[in-house]
């Protein structure tokens, strides 16, 4: 499995034990950045994310920054990427079952590193459930 990340000055702590998770599950990781605490503009580091994830150059990917919300609005601006913002577990699983998210979304600020890793890890044990389910996904790209 392959997957790419990204995040913004919000996230790169959170990002830096995402990657350890990852890894020790002996997942192939593209870190687009950024590595540092210095303050910078999320969809810069969004964009190779998507990118990837759009092209199907890796599985999927997780986007990290202080809401979630901004690296969700640039990244759901590619066609065949579905972003969730996810700050449960429970959310999380539904956005994979449901909606047949290719990208994670965390919110950094507004969850604890525990419930982060914990997102990650039911994000890539849940299967989409397809069914009734993939008609909807379907009509998502205009
Ligand atoms: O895009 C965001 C807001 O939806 C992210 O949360 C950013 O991390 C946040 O805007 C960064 O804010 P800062 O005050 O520049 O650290």
């Amino acid at each position: 499995m392959k997957i790419a990340i990204g995040n913004d000055h919000a996230g790169t702590e959170y990002k830096f034990e995402v990657i350890k998770l990852l890894e020790s599950r002996g997942i192939a990781v593209t870190n687009y950045g950024t590595n540092e605490n210095s303050s910078v503009d999320y969809p810069d580091f969004v964009h190779p994310v998507a990118q990837d994830v759009d092209s199907n150059k890796v599985d999927f990917g997780i986007l990290i920054c202080g809401s979630g919300n901004g690296v969700s609005m640039t990244a759901n601006k590619y066609k065949n990427v579905r972003a969730g913002l996810c700050w449960t577990k429970e959310i999380t699983e539904l956005t994979r079952l449901h909606n047949d998210a290719n990208i994670l979304s965390i919110p950094a600020r507004y969850t604890s590193l525990q419930q982060a890793l914990g997102m990650v890890e039911t994000f890539l044990d849940t299967a989409f459930e397809g069914g009734r389910h993939q008609n909807r996904v379907d009509k998502i790209s205009c």
